[in-house]
């Protein structure tokens, strides 16, 4: 998918297939928790970021709740994402659930909510995705998704349900490019969002290969691993507690990879290049 510059913004943005457009560039918030955590979502809201992604299971919905409040940006001018965990998968929990993440977050919508994990040895993802086709009709959310879902786990959703999940939110970076899933994502309209993008700052930000690409353009790795997800035509969502790095992150409009470079960075990829080994296939998480 191309991403669309909002110069209102300063921006890329994606359309999604219900017609929501996105941010294409979003803050990550794992492990930002308490009131560093408030403090370090705040200042990137104030530096320029849009959309902030969450879940049940981070335990900082009401930080980032706490952090829009405190922004010198309104509500409606942000994207917020959150996730299900799978513990609570069965319909009423999910409803009740996500209503507690409203409550939480002291929000009275998510823009964007997703399945955290498919959990496919417990079964129940279909029955959850059934929970949020209802909370987008109720209005908890406006546009609904999921992380980590394989291609058959997609491809079941709709058969079972008739809905398609607008955004598949899977590990994504230089050491796992994940170019079959994106393929597969796309052939069902679902735009692929790459969490994990900077590898969790593992040796990708060392990689000699992107820092002669950096050097280049007088940018950083984390700079070029993140224009490489645009020109990809995917959402990426690093996480960083610290401004200069929000800043630095964020400062990815202004070039443009070449097809050669696009070319020596998808040779990096390599099978066992998950940072935790998290395979969907096998890996549950609730
Ligand atoms: N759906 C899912 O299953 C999952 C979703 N996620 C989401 O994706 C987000 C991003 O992934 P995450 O795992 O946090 O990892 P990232 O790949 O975003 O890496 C974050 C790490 O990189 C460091 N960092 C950030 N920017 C720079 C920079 N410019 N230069 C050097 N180091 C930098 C950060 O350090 P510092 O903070 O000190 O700057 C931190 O240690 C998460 O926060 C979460 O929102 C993550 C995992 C799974
Ligand atoms: O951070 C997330 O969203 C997760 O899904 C976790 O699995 C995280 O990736 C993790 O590593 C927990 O140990």
């Amino acid at each position: 998918m191309k991403p669309n510059f909002n110069q209102e913004a300063n921006m890329f943005n994606y359309q999604l297939a219900d017609g929501q457009s996105v941010p294409a560039l979003g803050f990550g918030t794992y492990k930002l928790n308490g009131i560093s955590g408030v403090r370090a979502i705040q200042s990137a809201i104030d530096a320029g970021y849009r959309m902030i992604d969450t879940a049940y299971n981070y335990e900082n919905e009401g930080a980032v709740g706490e952090a829009i409040r405190r922004s010198s940006v309104a509500r409606d001018e942000l994207t917020v994402v959150s996730k299900l965990p799978g513990r609570y998968y069965h319909y009423q929990d999910a409803i009740d659930h996500l209503q507690e993440s409203l409550f939480r977050s002291g929000l009275d919508h998510f823009d964007l909510y997703l399945l955290h994990w498919p959990n496919p040895k417990r079964d129940q993802y279909v029955e959850a995705w059934q929970a949020l086709i209802a909370a987008q009709k109720f209005g908890l959310v406006q546009s609904i998704g999921v992380c980590n879902f394989l291609p058959e786990h997609l491809d079941r959703l709709y058969a079972e349900t008739g809905v398609m999940p607008v955004v598949n939110q899977i590990e994504l970076h230089p050491y796992f490019n994940q170019a079959k899933q994106i393929e597969a994502d796309a052939e069902r309209h679902v735009l692929t969002a790459a969490w994990s993008p900077l590898g969790r700052a593992s040796a990708v930000l060392q990689e000699p290969a992107l820092q002669a690409i950096a050097q280049a353009h007088g940018k950083t790795i984390s700079q070029v691993i993140l224009r490489w997800d645009l020109q990809l035509g995917v959402m990426t969502i690093p996480k960083s507690a610290h401004l200069s790095r929000q800043k630095e992150n964020l400062n990815v409009f202004d070039f443009e990879l070449t097809d050669q470079e696009m070319a020596a960075i998808a040779q990096l990829t390599k099978p066992d290049g998950r940072t935790k080994g998290q395979d969907p296939a096998t890996y549950e998480e609730f």
